[in-house]
């Protein structure tokens, strides 16, 4: 198994080229089931959630063409199956975006259930309650969820319980194949459903207010083919920013959008960095060690989740008492006992991780969890003492392209060994 070995202790200089966001990416090819013709995707991260959701596309029928690292022509015409594997599944939960445009296109679905995973239970009721309400007859049984219906989905008033990403996102893209019009009443209001409603409507669907929490979709009848290019990924943005400010480094993020990172721009000033921007540029000074912060994660426009372990990384080794409040996902803080054993002073109480920072953390063997728990261990190993072996760096690589290479070129001493 591949593993990142750090030696820590060299500030992160330069400039680094941000890639397409995964948590766009993903939705977007799952609706290219969607069009009729070709759709031509560029700024597709190299990430290996996109190579899984392009087998499980490939599994329903739709070939894809490479058209160089980040580009890529999808063929929906092929379609021919509807069933997505809990092979496939249960390594990417995101699977679950093809339930919506399976229905809306085939008529039918059956996508296996996804499980819980390392952060929390994360069900999908508020998906399958959704598409009930747009007239699909939905079973749960045998792990996996069975959908159809009758000729096409009809539109809907669909209020969320809760603010769901992907939920609002299934529902949005279902919704611009079915018969009238569908109101989703407290949508997420996420960049990433955003770029998926921009993205469909240059397909030809009318979808509106994509970005507040009310979005309206007048179903069509077919959607065409085009080209598209997904949009930066702010929480990439934002990890290489926090990695600059932790080893007291100076970094250029380019090809990005500060719109889009208000919260964790705020958090980044409060830590003490010195933020400059352009349209498509960020860049972080640190002057000094980071100051304490607290957070509290909610759905956007507020602090991301998808950020926290980042910042419980900074506060770990800031100048004083910070603390990270979890509202999102109930378990979402395994990267806390890795980083204790990094010389982290840190507790946690019921949903919130409270932390004396250390002058200095010390290098350690540590091991993934998920995701973003992966970017924190990163890094804590950039900024301590001696070696870092980051451990079970698959789920590193499902949503940071080349990031080794991208940490090299700013001055970092990092190899991936297997
Ligand atoms: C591929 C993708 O875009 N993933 C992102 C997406 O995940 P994802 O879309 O899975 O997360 P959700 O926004 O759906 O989850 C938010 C909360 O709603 C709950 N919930 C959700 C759906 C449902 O049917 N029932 C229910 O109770 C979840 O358990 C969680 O507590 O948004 C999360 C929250 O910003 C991010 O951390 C993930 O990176
Ligand atoms: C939790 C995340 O992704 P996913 O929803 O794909 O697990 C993430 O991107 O941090």
């Amino acid at each position: 198994m591949q593993k990142l070995v750090i030696q820590g202790g060299r500030p992160l200089n330069g400039e680094v080229t941000i890639s397409g966001a995964k948590n766009a990416a993903l939705p977007i090819l799952m609706a290219a089931i969607l069009p009729c013709e070709t759709v031509e995707l560029h700024n597709v991260p190299a990430l290996q959630d996109v190579r899984t959701s392009l087998k499980l596309l490939g599994e329903l029928g739709i070939q894809s063409e490479a058209l160089g690292p980040n580009s890529y022509k999808i063929h929906p015409q092929g379609i021919n199956n509807h069933v997505a594997s809990y092979d496939l599944v249960k390594t990417m939960r995101a699977s679950i975006l093809v339930l919506g445009p399976l229905l809306a296109r085939f008529g039918e679905a059956q996508v296996s259930l996804p499980g819980g995973c390392a952060i929390g239970a994360r069900p999908v009721n508020l998906h399958i309650e959704g598409l009930r309400l747009m007239g699909a007859d939905i079973t749960v049984e045998n792990g996996y969820i069975n959908a159809k219906v009758n000729g096409r989905l009809r539109g809907a008033t669909v209020l969320m319980d809760t603010v769901s990403v992907t939920g609002t996102e299934n529902l949005m893209a279902a919704a611009t194949l079915a018969d009238g019009v569908t109101i989703i009443e407290n949508a997420a209001r996420e960049p990433e459903v955003e770029d998926l409603a921009q993205f469909l409507n240059d397909m030809g669907a009318d979808i509106r207010g994509a970005g507040t929490d009310t979005i309206t979709i007048h179903g069509k009848p077919a959607l065409h083919g085009g080209k598209y290019s997904v949009q930066p990924d702010r929480i990439e943005t934002g990890t290489f920013l926090v990695a600059a400010m932790a080893t007291g480094g100076d970094v250029t993020c380019r090809n990005t959008d500060p719109s889009m990172l208000d919260a964790v721009l705020k958090k980044l000033t409060e830590a003490g960095a010195v933020i400059t921007k352009g349209d498509d540029w960020i860049r972080v000074q640190a002057n000094s060690r980071p100051q304490p912060v607290k957070i509290i994660t909610a759905p956007h426009p507020a602090f991301p989740t998808d950020m926290q372990a980042q910042f419980c990384t900074l506060n770990a080794i800031a100048d004083g008492a910070g603390w990270v409040s979890e509202t999102i996902f109930e378990n979402r803080f395994m990267h806390v006992p890795e980083l204790r054993r990094m010389g982290a002073n840190i507790e946690l109480e019921g949903n919130t991780a409270i932390s004396k920072g250390v002058e200095q953390l010390t290098g350690a063997q540590v091991m993934c969890t998920d995701l973003r728990a992966s970017a924190s261990l990163v890094i804590a190993g950039l900024v301590a003492k001696g070696e870092t072996v980051v451990e079970r760096i698959y789920h590193i690589d499902r949503g940071y392209e080349a990031i080794e290479k991208k940490l090299s070129a700013l001055g970092a001493d990092i190899k991936r060994v297997s």
